[in-house]
Formats: C-alpha cells, sequence, structure tokens
C-alpha cells in the first residue's frame, strides 16, 4: 500500500510540483510540458507501475471494477476512452465550459496567465487543450483543476497535518517538519469520488466530479527531498535489517527506541535512519541533515524542550485534545507554546497518545485512575472511552483495555508521558542542565540515562545505529565528556555473538583514526556497553549532505576534491592499519567515517567507527570471514605471535593518551606539509599490485605514532585518565565466535560485486536445496529492501539518471556480470573494502552514490555490471581532456574507478591509491592558497 502510494505520488507530482514552487524541484516533468501522460497516467492500471504483475486473462473492465485501491482509473475516464468514437484522434470535440464553471477560482487562474505552468487557457480558459499537444480527458478543464487545486492548498495543508503521520520530513525551505500522512489517512478522510463517475448525470466532468478532482491531487505532495534528489544514505542490507527487527524486538523496554524506530526501519529508503545521530549544537551542519526526528527525544531535542516542560504542557491541554478539529487542536498548541513550532508540537502530543495507548497507558488516565477494565466494562458510551477505542485501533492494538493495574496509578496523560522515558525523568531532565548532578533512582534499567556504567553517569542518546543506541555519558570522576554504544540483545544469541564479535576485534583496534573502545562490560542477559570518546560533529555522510549534489554543489569542485583527498587519507591511513592486522572493516560507509571539525579545515579528522561487520582474514586464505581466534579466546594469553596485544588486561593501549603532545600524531600537519612544500614531481604509477597482496606496515602504528584527536573542548572539564582505564572487565570471555558466512554484506549500496556474487551463489544453493537462511535469508533481504525502495525513487526522481544504464542490466539473471564464476568461500577481504572506499569516494564528489536503484534486484545487478554515471564524476574531477594536465585531479577520477573495477586482480590497493592521492596533493598545490587547508 505505501509503495503504491509512493508511486502514485511520482505520477502526480506534476500537479503538485507545479503549484508549490517553494517545493524543490522533484526532477518530474512539469504538468503540460509535452507529456500526454500528465492526464493519461491518471486513467492507467497503477499495479504495472508499481511492479505488481497484472493477471493477463484479468478482463481491463474487470479491473476498473476493481476495489483494488492502487487502481484509480475512473470508470467513466475508461469507458470514454473506449466508447468515444474519436478518442484516438486527439481533436477535441468540444470544450464548452458551463456557466458555473467560471467561477472566481477559474477566474483567477486565468489572469495570472496560468500559474504553475498552465499554459492551457486564454483568459477564458477557453484555448483549446490540443495547443498541449496531448492526450487529453474531454471537458477536462485542466487551468481551472489545477487553479482549484491552488485554491485550496492551504486547506490540503491543513488537512495534511490533521491526519495521521506516517513520516516526518523537514521542510528544507521553512527548516519546520512537515507530515506525510498515511495513504490511508488520506484516502479515509477525503474519499476517492468514484461514485461520481458512475453516476452518469453529468456530461462534463466538473474538477469536483472528476477523478482528478482536488482531493485525490491535492492529496499527494511533491516528492520529498531533504537536500539532495537523490538519497545518499545507506539502505538496509538482509543483515542489518535483522539487525534491526532484532534489536526492535528485543529491546522491548526501550518504549521511545522501539516504538518509534521499527516503523522508520522499514521505510529505511525514505528515511536516513543509519547511525543518525541527534547533533550536539541545534544549528550545526549534522543538525540540517537530522530531517527525521526518529524518537521523541530527539523531537524534544530538535524543539530544545526538556521533557518537565512537555509535561507541562500536556497537562495544560484540553482532555479531548486528540479528538478536536486540526485548526482547534493548531490554536490551542500554539496558545500553549506560542514560541513552539506548533506542527512539531502537535505531533510529539499525537504520537506520545497513540504510543501509549498501544503500550498500555491508554488515554482513559485523562478522565480516571480507574482500573481499566473498570473503565472497558462500564463506560462504554462515555465520549472518552470512545477516544481510547479509536485510538486503540488506531495503533491497531486490542490490548487496550487490558491494562496492567498498575498502570492506572498514571492517573495524567503527563505522568505518563514521563514514565514513557524512564523511571525517573525529573532528574534526568536536571542533568541536562548539569550532567554531573543527575541520579537515577533505583528501579531504572541499567541502560537508562542518569544510570552509571564503567564509571560514567550515562546521558542522553545521541545516536542509533542498527544494533543499538548512543549515549552520551559523564566520568564520574573528572565531568569528561564520552560516549557509551549500547547494545541490548537481551534474548537474542545472535546479536549477542554478534556484538561479542565487534568488541574481540575493536578492542585491538588502536589507531588515530579509529574511535578507540575504552572500555566495555558485558551484562550477560541484557546488553554489551562499550565505552568511546566522543566525536562531535557527525559524520562523512552529514558533510556531504551539506555540500549538496555536485550539480548545486556548495562548494568548488576543487575545493571539493582536495577535501576528499584530505579527508580520504586520513581514512586510508585506518583502512591500511585495519588491513595490517588481517582485519576488514566489513562496513564502510559515509555513515561510519566520524567527523571531528577545528577551526580550520585542516583540523579536521576522520574517524572509522563501528565494526560490527569486521573480521578477521588473511594472507593464505584471504576470504576467511570469521573470528575464530584461539587468540581472542583466551583472555590470559598476552600477546599474539606477532607481539600485539590482546589482553583484556592489558587494554587499553596508551594510542589515546590525551595529555602527551608528543604522542600527537597530527595528520594536518602532515597534510599542511604536503600540499605547501613538496615540489613538483611528474607522477609515474608504480606497476600495479594485485588487491591480494597485502603485506602492509602499518602507517601509523601505535608503536610510532600515538595521538591526541580527543582533546576536549575548553569548558568541558579535561579528563584524567585512568590507566588501566578501568580494567574490571579483563573477565570477558570471547566464545568462539564461529563463521557467519551467510552475513558478509554491510550496506548494500557499498557491496562490492563479490560479494553480490558470492551472496547469489548462496542464495541459488539455498533455493536448490529448499533451504533457506533463516531471519537473513536473501528473500527476506530483496523483500525488505524492495519493500522501501520505491521509497529511495520517490525521493530521486533522477535515481536512474545517474546511472549510465547502456547496457540495460537483466534483473532476473543474478550470475549476469563479468564477475560470474561462482564462489564458494566468502570474498570478503580486502578488496571489498576498497570497493566501498571507491563508492565513499564517488559519493562524496559527486553528492549521490554510484550505484542506486529503487529495486534492489536491479541495484544489486548494476554494482555487479559495474555500471555507474562517470561522466558526472569526470565533471566534478575536471577531467577535461580540453584542460591542461595540471589543473584536474585525473588522479582522483582515476582512482575510484581502480576502486570500482570488478576484477580483482585489477581494483587498486590502498598503497596506490595513497599514492596517487599524493601526487593529486602535489599536482594541484598550485592551485590553491595557503587558506585552502
Ligand atoms: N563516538 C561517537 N561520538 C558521536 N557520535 C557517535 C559516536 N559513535 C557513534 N555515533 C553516532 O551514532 C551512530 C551509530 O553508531 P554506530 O555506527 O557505531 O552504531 P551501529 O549500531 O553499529 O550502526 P550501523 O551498524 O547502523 O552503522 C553513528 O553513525 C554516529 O552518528
Amino acid at each position: 500500500m505505501f509503495t503504491s502510494q509512493r508511486q502514485l505520488r511520482q505520477n502526480e507530482s506534476p500537479i503538485s510540483s507545479t503549484s508549490h514552487s517553494s517545493q524543490p524541484s522533484s526532477g518530474t516533468p512539469s504538468p503540460l510540458s509535452g507529456s500526454p501522460a500528465s492526464n493519461h497516467s491518471y486513467g492507467r492500471d497503477l499495479r504495472g507501475l508499481v511492479g505488481i504483475d497484472i493477471p493477463a486473462n484479468e478482463a481491463a473492465l474487470d479491473r476498473v471494477n476493481s476495489s483494488d485501491t492502487l487502481y484509480f482509473r475512473p470508470k467513466k475516464i475508461y469507458q470514454m476512452e473506449h466508447e468515444h468514437p474519436s478518442r484516438s484522434t486527439l481533436v477535441q470535440l468540444h470544450n464548452k465550459h458551463r456557466p458555473d464553471d467560471t467561477s472566481s477560482s477559474y477566474k483567477n487562474a486565468n489572469t495570472d496567465g496560468g500559474r504553475g505552468g498552465v499554459e492551457s487557457g486564454n483568459s477564458r480558459g477557453n484555448q483549446p487543450l490540443y495547443t498541449m499537444g496531448a492526450e487529453y480527458v474531454p471537458d477536462l478543464d485542466f487551468t481551472k483543476l489545477v487553479d482549484d487545486w491552488q485554491k485550496s492548498s492551504d486547506d490540503f495543508y491543513e488537512f495534511r497535518n490533521s491526519a495521521t503521520p506516517q513520516v516526518e520530513i523537514k521542510n528544507d525551505s521553512k527548516g519546520n517538519y512537515e507530515l506525510w500522512n498515511s495513504p490511508d489517512a488520506i484516502l479515509g478522510r477525503h474519499q476517492l469520488r468514484r461514485d461520481s463517475f458512475s453516476q452518469g448525470n453529468s456530461d462534463s466532468l466538473s474538477p469536483e466530479g472528476s477523478l482528478l478532482s482536488r482531493d485525490l491531487h491535492s492529496n499527494v505532495k511533491p516528492i520529498p527531498l531533504p537536500r539532495n534528489s537523490q538519497p545518499i544514505f545507506t539502505p538496509l542490507s538482509n543483515l542489518e535489517a535483522e539487525r534491526r527487527s532484532s534489536y526492535t524486538t528485543s529491546s522491548n523496554n526501550n518504549s521511545v527506541t522501539q516504538n518509534n524506530k521499527f516503523p522508520f526501519a522499514k521505510l529505511k529508503y525514505s528515511l536516513p535512519i543509519q547511525g543518525s545521530a541527534v547533533p550536539a549544537s541545534f544549528d550545526s551542519n549534522a543538525s540540517s541533515l537530522n530531517f527525521l526526528p526518529t524518537t521523541t527525544l530527539s523531537t524534544l531535542s530538535e524543539l530544545q524542550l526538556s521533557p518537565n516542560a512537555m509535561v507541562d504542557l500536556i497537562q495544560k491541554l484540553p482532555r479531548n485534545f486528540l479528538n478536536l478539529p486540526y485548526s482547534q487542536r493548531k490554536k490551542v498548541m500554539i496558545e500553549h507554546a506560542p514560541h513552539q513550532d506548533y506542527k512539531a508540537m502537535m505531533s510529539l502530543v499525537k504520537k506520545f497518545m497513540l504510543t501509549s495507548s498501544k503500550s498500555n497507558f491508554s488515554l482513559a488516565g485523562f478522565v480516571s485512575n480507574a482500573p481499566a477494565t473498570e473503565i472497558a466494562t462500564t463506560n462504554s458510551n462515555n465520549n472518552i472511552n470512545n477516544t481510547s477505542r479509536n485510538q486503540s485501533n488506531n495503533g491497531n492494538d486490542n490490548n487496550t483495555n487490558v491494562r496492567p493495574p498498575q498502570r492506572s496509578r498514571h492517573g495524567s496523560i503527563a505522568s505518563q508521558f514521563l514514565s514513557s522515558f524512564s523511571p525517573s525523568m525529573t532528574s534526568i531532565a536536571n542533568m541536562n542542565t548539569n550532567s554531573l548532578s543527575g541520579c537515577a533512582s533505583g528501579s531504572g534499567r541499567p541502560d537508562d540515562k542518569g544510570m552509571e556504567i564503567l564509571g560514567h553517569r550515562l546521558g542522553k542518546i545521541i545516536g542509533f545505529g542498527a544494533w543499538g543506541i548512543i549515549r552520551e555519558c559523564f566520568d564520574i570522576e573528572t565531568g569528561a565528556g564520552r560516549v557509551i554504544k549500547i547494545v541490548k540483545f537481551k534474548g537474542h544469541a545472535k546479536i549477542k555473538r554478534q556484538v561479542l564479535r565487534e568488541v574481540a576485534i575493536w578492542r585491538t583496534l588502536k589507531h588515530n583514526r579509529i574511535l578507540p573502545l575504552l572500555d566495555w562490560r558485558l551484562d550477560e542477559n541484557y546488553a554489551m556497553y562499550c565505552l568511546t570518546e566522543r566525536i562531535n560533529e557527525g559524520t562523512l555522510y552529514d558533510l556531504v549532505i551539506s555540500w549538496d549534489e555536485f550539480k548545486r554543489s556548495k562548494i568548488p569542485f576543487a575545493e571539493r576534491c582536495k577535501m576528499t583527498i584530505f579527508l580520504i587519507l586520513q581514512l586510508l591511513s585506518a583502512l591500511k592499519y585495519m588491513h595490517s592486522k588481517k582485519i576488514v572493516h566489513g562496513d564502510i560507509k559515509l555513515e561510519n567515517c566520524l567527523l571531528q571539525k577545528g577551526h580550520k579545515k585542516s583540523e579536521w579528522k576522520v574517524i572509522l567507527c563501528d565494526f560490527g561487520m569486521s573480521c578477521h582474514f588473511d594472507d593464505k586464505h584471504p576470504y576467511r570471514n570469521d573470528t575464530t581466534d584461539n587468540r581472542i579466546n583466551s583472555s590470559k594469553r598476552s600477546r599474539n605471535e606477532s607481539g600485539e596485544e590482546t589482553s583484556l588486561v592489558k587494554y587499553p593501549t596508551t594510542n589515546f593518551l590525551p595529555d602527551e603532545p608528543r604522542n600527537d600524531f597530527d595528520v594536518n600537519e602532515d597534510l599542511k606539509y604536503q600540499f605547501k612544500n613538496r615540489k613538483y614531481q611528474g607522477f609515474a604509477p608504480k606497476k600495479m599490485a594485485s588487491s591480494s597482496s597485502y603485506s602492509l606496515k602499518p602507517l601509523n602504528s601505535p608503536s610510532s605514532s600515538s595521538s591526541n584527536l580527543f582533546h576536549k573542548p575548553a569548558s568541558q572539564p579535561q579528563p584524567q585518565h585512568r590507566y588501566p582505564f578501568h580494567g574490571r572487565h579483563n573477565t570477558t570471555v570471547f566464545p568462539n565466535l564461529g563463521p557467519e558466512p551467510s552475513k558478509y554484506i554491510g550496506s548494500l549500496p557499498y557491496a562490492s560485486p563479490e560479494l553480490l556474487k558470492y551472496s547469489d551463489t548462496r542464495r541459488s544453493k539455498s533455493v536448490d536445496l529448499h533451504i533457506y537462511d533463516s531471519p537473513d535469508s536473501s528473500q527476506s533481504e530483496i523483500s525488505a529492501a524492495s519493500s522501501s525502495s520505491s521509497n529511495s525513487s520517490s525521493i530521486s526522481s533522477t535515481g536512474n539518471a545517474s546511472i549510465n544504464t547502456t547496457s540495460d542490466v537483466a534483473i532476473n539473471s543474478p550470475l549476469d556480470s563479468p564477475t560470474d564464476a561462482p564462489y564458494n568461500t566468502s570474498p570478503l577481504g580486502p578488496a571489498s573494502d576498497i570497493w566501498a572506499l571507491g563508492v565513499m569516494l564517488y559519493t562524496i564528489l559527486v553528492g549521490k552514490l554510484p550505484f542506486n536503484h529503487e529495486f534492489e534486484p536491479r541495484l544489486r545487478s548494476l554494482i555487479k555490471s559495474g555500471e555507474f554515471d562517470r561522466i558526472s564524476l569526470a565533471q566534478v574531477c575536471k577531467y577535461d581532456k580540453k584542460r591542461t594536465e595540471e589543473s584536474m585531479f585525473q588522479g582522483l577520477y582515476d582512482t575510484i574507478i581502480g576502486c570500482l573495477t570488478i576484477d580483482l586482480d585489477k581494483r587498486w590497493n590502498l598503497e596506490r591509491i595513497e599514492e596517487v592521492f599524493q601526487n593529486e596533493i602535489k599536482l594541484n598545490e598550485s592551485n590553491y592558497d595557503d587558506n585552502d587547508l
């Protein structure tokens, strides 16, 4: 249903986009700009468009009469098309307007020359529609229709906001939050007027009687565009989808997270949900990217509203608030919160009220403290009770009236609101003002705000990942701000195993461009807590969004290229280090590269995080994907064969000693030097090395270059580190984690062809054997990705345009790429990281993913074919043969092509990339003044 509506939005967006000039361009054609389909498409069976097979034997008329909500073809139009003798001539038979058609709105429409791009009418609107040169619907006055629509847009805007919100989209122009309505809400509230077509008592199809009435069209909003016309966020792979849903179900005692996260996970193509972080500052770059508050907490954060203030507000609201018409609710809200964004506030209040009914709080708390059973049985005619039932129905919750008795003690909606956050919201709220003064009550969950873990007091949630939540925290002794990643696995062995794997690897990584694992604690039956440093300025994803797509690039191409090289060189250093330790990251993507900004760009630092997909490989078995490593499993051994510390007791390394300047490897100085001081040298690429030959020496090994990345802001107390940091969790036992052979794909758009091919092989084997891989089976991957893929296309109507589809890749032949040789062992290795790096580089430069398609099997095929839009990339890199070579970033361009090479033997390796980048710096040195970096 959702997919269908999205498709409809696409089809109908012409009208919307022309009428809302303030809306960002959706890339859809204007309604009348030579698009016969702008009328005709309304009469099409949309099932075909949305990928639903239409049975060949289904009679057209049957489909017309079908109650399938996907099908909007009006019977009358259908009859006209088929019965009208001259339909095919496209000649308008009559263009009469009844007197009552000449409404005021009609006049308005024509006095401004057919605003919104409608050019079909003279001053009376009598200009024949055939001037459009298009197929038309007889008697349809399109001008009037559009004008009516425009006139009603205010109503619509109100209506949209009054219906049940499904997705919240930040309005780019206003910076406010708008609400997408659920299709059901739209259809329910504004009934499609099919009846008017069957009445047969009108010769003309007036706009009100037409299927093209404003009720249908005005209820669709132009395709939402956050900033880019193409989403660059990462859709979920099967594993991520599984992790998300598993996490959701396992964290059922975190109502805030649970109730909000799962629905969004389902809409993953439409929302940038991966690792979305609540920005530290509201005016930061990052904040503009978080246009979707995925939780009530984040909405509160966006509104800069404390939970207590929200409670106050709820207490002031009339008890029948939800039952009031939208305009009254708006009025009440503005009255009580004049300085707040009333839409966001209303959404928040409504969200809570609906959620509370789902979570057995019940709105009955408005009127009575009596037990719910009592209310349900004795007060059936009570309005409020009806409200409760309605809310219950809205939430598909049949158990609303079976509240646990203890909940009845929460007599007010306000107290319910508090309860929905944590048992001790007051102290938590106070904690926001004084991070060290907060103190949770003893009844809280161990991961609640205000609780103490690993010597730190938990603060607010600042980010979400597929696995868990990221909370800020404060060192109880020093006040130093840090972050704890909490992965709850309660009852889910798979998730527990996965997070153990993550920690087993993460703890061994000590590099100044890798997020350090300072400490961790395993709560055997509940969660893993990972203490790490806080990086404040979002991720590379945020940065790329702020730069925008290359066609509207907010920074000059040259600077974009230069910054890309500067930032990615840092990532290269981290990756080289990991690969030298025979560890593949497995989930390289923009969202996993944290950004620490300095005063100058030359101080920016990229920190690699998220090792949930990381695994070991070695040269003998380069594609071995497991962490079955006895060295890890034995916490008693302090060193492995290569002398590296693996013991928990020995951890942490001194690599992150913040107070020893001599240990600080300053990558900025390093790069500055490279940019400024090196003389031009002709670049002669070294012989291409095979990607499998990884005998790398760590660039910044801990012994040679410790780091001071995490200087605290002056306002924060400087931490006084204790070493070992805590040292109390050396008893953690990492079991034999074993390989997880079907779970190699971190993020699909970043997945390399060899990984996809391997997954195809496994899929076909599974099918052959009639064995599916369980929840992460490719089937679920497909359905999960496909179900939301239409959202991707809705966001990006130009998605396909970015793909050089010279070869139309067959979507039904998974092994149709040049890499068709079957894989029997996982190909996950350094080369896959490098492919992902290529995807990342491309996305940073162009502002769009190189491989992107709404239909997941096709996306897979595109990746496997290696086809992507090189022209856009060339434009950014100034790869223009007419220009002088010195002014281009041809090396950067070549690097991306080299990374995105299907042939593993030809794909570039990290050393070569680094070499070329260094050379690019030299080549382009003369183009910049000293302030560029
Ligand atoms: N140390 C940190 N400082 C600030 N923000 C952080 C930090 N670590 C993580 N975040 C934020 O939280 C998000 C999720 O973190 P992380 O990627 O570690 O979780 P995850 O569950 O493994 O996510 P996923 O697997 O979806 O990428 C990050 O994208 C980032 O926005």
